[in-house]
């Protein structure tokens, strides 16, 4: 009863601390990827990413709560047992002790191994996790050069090499347990047949032969539910390192500093800014600007010129290497950019399964009804949702359908105003769209840039009619500063 009581709460407490060391794992990788950002993740994998995060954490939960728990069992249940034995039969406790030792020491060699095979099995499944996100979301593309097969057959590859190796190591893992149950009988039997033979003798006591040999079993318990769980600990091995290797990344995002004043936004200052990726050459060279209320700056210039990597600086998602960046208030004061409640409308607007109203929300999870209308009334959609039969909770298909991509554009617009932002950015807001579309985008957003910072990064010329200032980035340096009414 007291084994039972010991083993019932080892798997209860044991299970407890690994949910609670693979969720604080969890949440710990999550916020530190957040720190990183979209620019330190750009060279990373997301398929890779989503399996080290899901089933990666999720190997350290076994090895938690089966192996630590039973490596503890391990090292005292054995010791006790001995120390009964012998005091009761000085022969049984000399095959213990010789055959006992043998069988962790047994694990260690076999399991020295197994290792390759396990981080084998790692890599597959990571690669697996990549190729199939990769195919999932270059299936049109695959699709449209006639190449699916291609793709279908790279994946059946894979999923082979995984099944192969995860064969492999199952191989080892049976029969390694086979190879201990054989050593743990054949010490059993040996205690026993020395028994008997004692017991014929009459040089023994049945009581004490009887006594030790229900607990000869129990000495080899604990080794062998260790050795079961040996593979729990390779499995957490060879998924540790590339999960620690997530922690290496080093963390680009300024964090949100909530500002102490209250007082609106008056300007935001850029001075001598320099920035750049990792170890490569400056993008931005020495660039200053200013930005005002109520007004809005054009940013335009050709590709690789710089403008999104500006963009990315004023989002706070890359350091500076050289230079500032401040933000000046109404009553005078000066603050840090990364206290400034920004709005951000990319190219592509990410939409999830939803109503319309669940992806606004998502700047404002607990905004209200008339704050919903009030926002797409301001982004010039209240006349597409008055139409739609269900209005804002109309639910939204694949990439926005109904919606046209204007309307999308518009609905991010909606969506990031509703976060009632101080500084308002926005991503080739008009590109891909026809004429009708973007004017319409064009005139939300000279509605929306009153009463903040507005700066939009456009290539098209509809925007810079509407613009008080248009810069023009050339090689990362403004190549002309002109004001446009
Ligand atoms: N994540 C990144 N890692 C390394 N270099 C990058 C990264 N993103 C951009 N660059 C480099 O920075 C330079 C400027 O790129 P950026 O995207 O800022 O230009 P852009 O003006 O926005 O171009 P486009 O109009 O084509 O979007 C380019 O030389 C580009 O190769």
């Amino acid at each position: 009863m007291l084994r039972a009581l010991c083993q019932g709460s080892a798997d209860t407490l044991g299970d407890y601390a690994g949910q609670t060391v693979t969720s604080s794992l969890r949440m710990e990788a999550m916020e530190h990827l957040f720190r990183v950002g979209p620019v330190g993740l750009s060279g990373q994998d997301s398929g890779r990413m989503a399996t080290l995060l899901s089933e990666g954490i999720e190997a350290l939960h076994s090895y938690i709560s089966r192996y630590m728990t039973r490596a503890a069992a391990m090292l005292v249940t054995p010791l006790l047992i001995l120390a009964m034995v012998a005091k009761l039969d000085g022969w049984s406790l000399l095959i213990l002790a010789i055959t006992g030792p043998l069988i962790p020491l047994f694990m260690a060699l076999v399991g020295y191994s197994a290792q390759s095979l396990m981080d084998r099995k790692w890599t597959e499944l990571l690669l697996l996790g990549a190729s199939f996100l990769d195919t999932l979301q270059g299936l049109t593309t695959l699709r449209l050069f006639g190449r699916t097969r291609d793709g279908l057959t790279i994946l059946a590859h894979q999923t082979h090499a995984h099944r192969r190796s995860t064969m492999a190591v199952m191989r080892v893992a049976f029969l390694t347990s086979a190879v201990l149950e054989f050593f743990s009988s054949l010490s059993i039997a040996l205690v026993a047949v020395l028994f008997g033979a004692r017991l014929l003798n009459g040089t023994v006591a049945f009581q004490e032969a009887f006594f030790v040999l229900l607990l000869a079993p129990e000495f080899f318990m604990p080794l062998r539910s260790f050795s079961a769980s040996y593979h729990d600990r390779q499995n957490a091995q060879s998924a540790f390192t590339p999960i620690a290797e997530l922690f290496t990344l080093p963390p680009l995002c300024q964090t949100d500093r909530p500002s102490s004043t209250s007082a609106p936004l008056q300007s935001v200052q850029l001075e001598k800014l320099c920035a750049g990726y990792g170890d490569e050459p400056d993008v931005l060279h020495s660039l200053s600007a200013h930005f005002n209320r109520d007004q809005l700056t054009v940013i335009t210039g050709p590709s690789g010129s710089g403008k999104t990597t500006l963009l990315r600086v004023l989002l706070g998602m890359m350091p500076l290497r050289s230079g500032q960046g401040n933000a000046q208030r109404a009553d005078g004061t000066e603050c840090p950019l990364a206290s400034l409640t920004i709005g951000w409308v990319p190219q592509s607007p990410f939409l999830l399964a939803g109503t319309i109203a669940d992806n606004l929300r998502l700047a404002s999870p607990h905004a209200t009804e008339d704050a919903l209308h009030d926002v797409v009334q301001q982004a010039g959609m209240s006349d597409i949702i008055a139409t739609l039969p269900e209005g804002l909770q109309t639910s939204l298909g694949e990439r926005g359908a109904p919606l046209s991509a204007g309307q999308i554009r518009r609905l991010a617009l909606a969506r990031a105003l509703l976060r009632a932002p101080q500084l308002l950015l926005f991503d080739e807001p008009t590109a891909d769209l026809d004429a009708t579309n973007a004017a319409h985008v064009a005139d939300a957003i000279a509605h929306a840039s009153s009463g903040r910072v507005c700066v939009v990064i456009a290539h098209r010329s509809d925007l810079t009619r509407y613009a008080q200032q248009t810069l023009t980035l050339s090689n990362g340096a403004w190549a002309q500063t002109g004001a446009v009414s």
